[in-house]
């Protein structure tokens, strides 16, 4: 593990955060490769101007710590286009202080960066293109040193319950812990919450002893619920008194119990929009949702499909077959509706069909991924295409117009810029340049 510093006397910043303990693999540079931390120290010029700097050599730094003192606050106005998720202003009252402080954010980006880079994650977790990477940052950060109950977001088939894992893992006191998992779509209304609560002796027909619910199992440990937005609303009030008072009674029983759990939910539901619509409780999903995290769609992070197949090949067997490049090509051009969970899928399919072979080689594709079927979006798009040819648009128009619809889509989907940015794989400061060219200029 290697973390650089830019700052721009990299010398001086070194030698004061190493005075304050900071690790021996923090490393200082006005260069150089990621990961990499950017600290400005607000003196003389414009915070905003020097920040504009180093995020255009580098749009996406596993840190970003601006700092200043009083004497120096009023240089230090965070511009709209920063990646606010990463910048991270830190106002002290002298330099002293400040440097103090900054030493224990760097310290504590290092201690991120060597668990993103540890093995067991790497083999775990696959993935290595920005977007996966900055999920894993967030997993990490909530699991070695959040504490609260966390909402994993995003598409079915795409890690939620992997991220969950780590989740639980890295939490230093809960992984002695069990792990237990309820997929809230197969709660029996009839047997309400059993599976959840426990239940007494006699509690409904089938109850013949007392049993322990999923909420006493996770005593300790971390409870995760999958498909949290399936909850009924009875069982929501339930679990609210449950996370709130950390007591819970068996289904036919009188009693208080205590459970002592972490809670990771998942759901591929808008839930924002199911507490909207009434369907989903407010209160609930406030506790349900003190950390939230996005698992980026299968789509989003297609650079990793290669790593991705080598590791589904390796779990195959163990004398992984070799990919020729026209089956690589194929399989990172396709559509996976179902995400991480279809490609492993297809991968183990393909192994299959040519098990024993020592190259995967086109023949293991078959008819769905023939070179001319091209995928459900493709065809789409060529359709609006010859729409805009048909209208006598040129190619210069056609380029520009889905520019602007693929920048006004993703920042609708992402709802900030710092993300749109990481969907559209260009910078913060380049999606504002180009938000500035109205369709007029375009012409
Ligand atoms: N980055 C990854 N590296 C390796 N395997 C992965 C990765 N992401 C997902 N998988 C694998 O893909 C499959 C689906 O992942 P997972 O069950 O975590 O998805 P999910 O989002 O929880 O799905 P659902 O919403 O349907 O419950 C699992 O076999 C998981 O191990």
């Amino acid at each position: 593990m290697r973390i650089v510093l830019h700052h721009d006397d990299p010398r001086a910043l070194h030698a004061a955060l190493r005075e304050r303990g900071v690790s021996d693999e923090v490393e200082a540079s006005a260069s150089g490769d990621g990961p990499f931390v950017v600290v400005v120290i607000a003196q003389g010029e414009r915070v905003a101007d020097a920040a504009a700097r180093w995020l255009r050599r580098h749009p996406l730094p596993a840190g970003f710590i601006v700092g200043c003192t009083p004497a120096t606050r009023a240089d230090c106005q965070p511009e709209a286009w920063w990646p606010a998720s990463l910048c991270d202003m830190v106002l002290a009252d002298d330099e002293d202080i400040l440097l103090d402080e900054i030493a224990r954010r760097v310290d504590r980006l290092a201690e991120m960066e060597s668990i993103l880079d540890a093995e067991w994650l790497r083999e775990r977790a696959v993935g290595a293109s920005a977007i996966w990477r900055n999920t894993l940052r967030a997993v990490a950060e909530i699991g070695r040193f959040g504490d609260g109950a966390c909402l994993l977001l995003g598409e079915s088939g795409c890690g939620k319950e992997l991220l969950a894992r780590l989740v639980h893992d890295l939490d230093p006191v809960r992984r002695r812990g069990p792990f237990v998992v309820v997929d809230c779509t197969t709660l029996s209304p009839e047997l309400s919450g059993s599976e959840l609560f426990g239940h007494a002796k006699g509690a409904f027909t089938h109850a013949v002893s007392a049993r322990d619910g999923a909420v006493a199992m996770a005593d300790g440990g971390t409870l995760f619920l999958d498909e949290i937005g399936e909850l009924e609303p009875r069982l929501q009030a339930r679990l609210l008194r449950v996370i709130q008072e950390r007591t819970y009674k068996r289904i036919g029983e009188d009693v208080w119990r205590k459970s002592d759990f972490r809670l990771t939910c998942a759901t591929n539901r808008d839930l924002e929009g199911e507490v909207l619509a009434g369907r989903f409780r407010n209160d609930l999903y406030f506790r349900i949702a003190r950390w939230t995290v996005r698992a980026p769609s299968l789509a989003e992070r297609r650079d990793d499909i290669p790593l991705l197949v080598a590791h589904f090949l390796a779990e195959h067997g163990d004398a992984a077959p070799q990919v020729m490049p026209e089956v690589m090509q194929r399989l990172v051009a396709a559509d996976y509706q179902g995400n991480v969970r279809e490609l492993r899928n297809v991968v183990l399919r393909l192994a299959d069909r040519q098990r024993g072979f020592r190259v995967l080689s086109t023949g293991c594709l078959g008819d769905a991924f023939a070179p001319g079927a091209s995928s459900g979006w493709e065809q789409t798009f060529a359709l609006a295409v010859e729409g805009a040819l048909d209208a006598g648009l040129g190619l210069k128009n056609i380029g520009q117009i889905a520019e602007t619809l693929a920048v006004e889509l993703a920042e609708r989907r992402a709802g900030s810029t710092s993300r749109a940015a990481e969907l559209l794989r260009v910078t913060p400061r380049a999606l504002q340049l180009r938000r500035q060219v109205r369709p007029s200029d375009a012409g």
